[in-house]
């Protein structure tokens, strides 16, 4: 089984605009697009969309929660919610059609009571079983410690389950106290957490192997159209599709990317075939508004655009 946890869950709305956005002027809006989501309800989709199941847990509150809760059920996607008080957040994502540019306006969210949090980690206790993944995808919210993930990758392992993590600052580097056996950071969120710069493909190998070491399995460094490296095991792999194009709903692909990971992961799929399905479903990610909703079928066909290749093992 997949347990995928969205401790921040966002309601994402999406305004897109014909041309550029300009600040302190009246801007119109073309078309407004509404759906649930924060990384984790993107991963859970993207695994829905790809024919897989998941349960996902998440924190909601209030009137936007008893929405959230309802869209989430007509979409069919398996969800336990944890009630908190406050308001479920918004996220604003302002699109650029012309460009294709897009702005995110994240908000904080609700607090998560030390009490609820526990509730989370007591039905984890009592669920995840050997051989299941718990993807911890996303912010945290306030009031939850910011070392809770490391908290939740050590019951993973002690579960024998394989923890996936997602997140970004202060929670992505306490994690590491119990390294996850599938880390994808993009490139900023690394240079956060390595405290250095990445320049260049170099970089990027250096960077994978040295977060490799602190005892991450599967370590997947992400940077936009530009692909993946990727350190599994003593493999190192460059993922890229061909002649580097993409769409522009560029927002949820890497949650998508995880989401379908996990899902060929799942299956026992060879490593080749999960980063080339995984790269092909983020790709048609965005080619779609929302995270999560591409088609896919247009996935299974763009895998032939995905690049693998195998550096030499330098042990
Ligand atoms: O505040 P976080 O959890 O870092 O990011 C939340 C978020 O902006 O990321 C997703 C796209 O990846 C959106 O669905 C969501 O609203």
């Amino acid at each position: 089984m997949i347990y995928v946890l969205c401790a921040n869950p966002a309601w994402d709305r999406m305004l897109f605009f014909e041309d550029q956005l300009l600040l302190n002027a009246v801007n119109r809006v073309q078309k407004v697009m509404e759906v649930a989501g924060g990384k984790g309800v993107n991963v859970a989709r993207a695994i829905k969309t790809v024919g897989g199941t998941s349960e996902l847990l998440l924190f909601l509150g209030g009137w936007q929660g008893e929405r959230f809760a309802s869209f989430l059920k007509r979409e069919g996607l398996a969800f336990c919610s944890f009630p908190v008080a406050g308001e479920t957040r918004i996220t604003t994502v302002l699109h650029e059609e012309g460009s294709g540019r897009h702005t995110v306006i994240n908000e904080p969210g609700p607090l998560v009571s030390l009490k609820v949090a526990l509730q989370v980690e007591r039905y984890l206790e009592e669920k995840l079983c050997s051989g299941d993944y718990l993807v911890l995808s996303g912010s945290l919210p306030r009031g939850v410690q910011r070392s809770w993930y490391a908290k939740l990758l050590a019951l993973a392992q002690r579960k024998n389950a394989y923890g996936v993590l997602d997140t970004s600052g202060v929670s992505l580097q306490s994690a590491f106290q119990n390294p996850p056996f599938m880390v994808k950071p993009n490139v900023e969120e690394a240079e956060e957490l390595l405290g250095w710069t990445i320049r260049s493909q170099e970089d990027k190998l250096k960077a994978v192997s040295e977060l490799k070491k602190r005892g991450v399995e599967i370590v997947v460094l992400s940077d936009g159209s530009r692909g993946l490296t990727v350190a599994w095991g003593l493999k190192r792999f460059l993922v890229s599709v061909e002649g580097g194009q993409v769409g522009v709903y560029g927002i949820g692909s890497g949650d998508t990317l995880v989401g379908a990971m996990v899902f060929g992961l799942e299956r026992g799929w060879p490593v080749e075939r999960v980063l080339r399905f995984a790269t092909a479903c983020g790709l048609a990610n965005t080619l779609h508004p929302g995270a999560g909703y591409f088609d896919p079928h247009l996935a299974q066909v763009l895998q032939e655009k995905v690049v693998v290749r195998e550096l030499e093992e330098k042990g």
